[in-house]
C-alpha cells in the first residue's frame, strides 16, 4: 500500500486511476507520494519516506528540483497535458486587449433597466471599438508545447508568426507551420512585432527577461501576454512603458500586487489550465508515471532524474537505486551482490546531468543487509525495493 497526499486539488479523473494499492493521507509528512499543482514546496520540509512527486502540469518553478534530486526524490511534470487549455486564453488574450470587449459588456450592463439602451448602444460603441490580430505580426518566445499550439493558431487568424526558441525540439520543428518565421535573434521579435507572447519555464536565466532593455526595444503600443510566469517580465518596468504608452496592454495570467487594477494590464487568476480537459489530461498523465515509477521503477517524464525503463519485473526482485552521476557506481553495486550470491538477471543504468538511476533485476531475495550495504557507498542516494 502506498500513502499519497495531494497538496492541491487534483481531478478526480485521475484519482480514479490510481488503484486499491495507494491510501489517501491528509498528513503530509506520511506520504510516499505527493500529487500537486501549483502548491509552493520551497518553504515546506520534505517527507523522510517521500519517493515521488508527480506534477500535474507543466511549470516546476514550485519545487526544490535540486534538494529533492540530493534526497533521491524524483519529480515529474506532464508535458503538454495542458497547452491547449493554455492556448485557447492566449487566442482570448489577444482579442480582448485588440478590442475593447470587456469595456463595451460593462458598459451595457450598467445600462439595465434603460428603455433607449438599444439607441445609446450605438451612439456609444466608438468608444470601445479597436483593431483586428489579422495581418500583426505575432512574436512567439519559446516554441514548446503551448508555444507551437499558439504559433500554428495564429498562421490560420491570419497572423504573420515571428518564433524564437534556442533549444527547439526536432518534434516541435516537424509540429510548426512552415509559415512560421524562425527567428535566432530574440532582439528581432522585440524589434518588429505587435504582439509579444512568452512561453518559456521560468528559470534563473529566463528571469526578468523581459526587462527595460526588452522594452525600450519594443514597437510603440505593442501587447504583450504573458501566461508562463510573473517573473519573467519586470512588471515595475512594463508599468512604466504601460503609463508612457510604449506598452498599450500586458495581458497576465499572474496576479499580483504590480498588476492587480493597473489600467492597462488584464489580469486572470492563473486560469490557463483551468478547464476540464486540461486538468483530467495533466491529473491522468501524473498518475500514470507516478505509479509506473512506484510499481515497476520507471521513470518517465522525470524533470530531475533520468528517464529509464525497464518494463514489468518478471524476475524475482527489482532493486532501484537514485544515486549522483559519477564513474564506477554500477561497478560497485554489482559487487556488493556478486558477494552475496545474487544473481542479476536485467540491469539499466541512466545519467542525466549530476544525478543516475540504476534499475537491477534479480534472481534470488535481498535482505536488508545487502540493502544496508548498497546505501553506504558514497554517492548512493536511495535505495528502493520495487519489488
Ligand atoms: N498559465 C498556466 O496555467 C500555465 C502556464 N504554463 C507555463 O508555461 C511554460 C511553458 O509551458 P510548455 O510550453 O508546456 O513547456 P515546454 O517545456 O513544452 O516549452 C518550453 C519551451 O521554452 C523553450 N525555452 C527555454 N528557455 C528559453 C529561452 N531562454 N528562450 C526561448 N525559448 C526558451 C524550450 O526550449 C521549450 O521549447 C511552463 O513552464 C509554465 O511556466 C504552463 C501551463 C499552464
Ligand atoms: O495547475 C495549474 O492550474 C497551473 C498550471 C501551470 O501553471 C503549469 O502547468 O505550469
Amino acid at each position: 500500500m502506498f500513502k499519497y497526499n495531494c497538496q492541491n486539488p487534483i481531478s478526480k479523473v485521475g484519482i480514479s486511476k490510481l488503484g486499491p494499492d495507494y491510501e489517501a493521507t491528509d498528513q503530509m509528512e506520511d506520504a510516499e507520494v505527493l500529487l500537486i499543482r501549483s502548491a509552493n514546496l520551497h518553504d515546506v520540509s520534505l517527507p523522510e519516506n517521500l519517493a515521488c512527486i508527480a506534477r500535474a502540469g507543466a511549470g516546476v518553478n514550485n519545487i526544490p528540483l535540486e534538494l529533492c534530486a540530493e534526497h533521491g526524490i524524483v519529480v515529474f511534470n506532464t508535458p503538454g497535458a495542458n497547452a491547449n487549455g493554455v492556448k485557447e486564453l492566449v487566442l482570448a488574450g489577444m482579442l480582448l486587449a485588440s478590442r475593447d470587449i470587456m469595456g463595451g459588456i460593462e458598459w451595457v450592463k450598467s445600462q439595465k433597466g434603460n428603455p433607449d439602451v438599444n439607441a445609446q448602444a450605438e451612439k456609444q460603441k466608438k468608444k470601445f471599438a479597436g483593431c483586428e490580430i489579422n495581418g500583426k505580426k505575432l512574436g512567439i518566445i519559446g516554441l514548446g508545447a503551448i508555444g507551437q499550439l499558439v504559433a500554428n493558431a495564429a498562421t490560420h487568424l491570419g497572423m504573420d508568426v515571428y518564433g524564437y526558441d534556442p533549444y527547439l525540439s526536432v518534434d516541435a520543428a516537424w509540429n510548426l507551420s512552415r509559415s512560421i518565421h524562425h527567428i535566432q535573434d530574440l532582439d528581432e521579435i522585440y524589434r518588429e512585432c505587435d504582439y509579444i507572447t512568452v512561453h518559456v519555464p521560468l528559470t534563473d536565466s529566463t528571469r526578468n527577461m523581459i526587462d527595460s532593455r526588452a522594452l525600450e526595444l519594443m514597437k510603440d503600443e505593442v501587447v504583450i501576454l504573458n501566461f508562463s510566469r510573473d517573473l519573467l517580465v519586470d512588471e515595475k518596468a512594463l508599468v512604466q512603458a504601460l503609463r508612457s504608452h510604449k506598452v498599450k496592454k500586458y495581458v497576465t495570467d499572474f496576479a499580483n500586487p504590480t498588476v492587480a487594477g493597473e489600467p492597462g494590464i488584464l489580469v486572470t487568476p492563473h486560469l490557463g489550465a483551468s478547464t476540464e480537459e486540461s486538468e483530467d489530461n495533466c491529473a491522468v498523465m501524473a498518475v500514470k508515471e507516478m505509479r509506473d515509477y512506484m510499481e515497476n521503477g520507471n521513470i518517465k517524464n522525470s524533470v530531475n532524474y533520468p528517464s529509464c525503463d525497464m518494463g514489468r519485473c518478471l524476475a524475482q526482485g527489482r532493486i532501484a537505486i537514485n544515486h549522483r552521476n559519477i564513474a564506477n557506481m554500477l561497478g560497485q553495486f554489482t559487487s556488493v551482490l556478486g558477494e552475496a550470491g545474487i544473481n542479476i538477471a536485467d540491469l539499466t543504468n541512466k545519467g542525466k546531468d549530476g544525478y543516475a538511476y540504476t534499475l537491477i533485476d534479480i534472481e534470488s531475495p535481498i535482505t536488508s543487509d545487502i540493502i544496508k550495504k548498497l546505501e553506504s557507498i558514497e554517492g548512493v542516494l536511495r535505495v528502493r525495493i520495487v519489488k
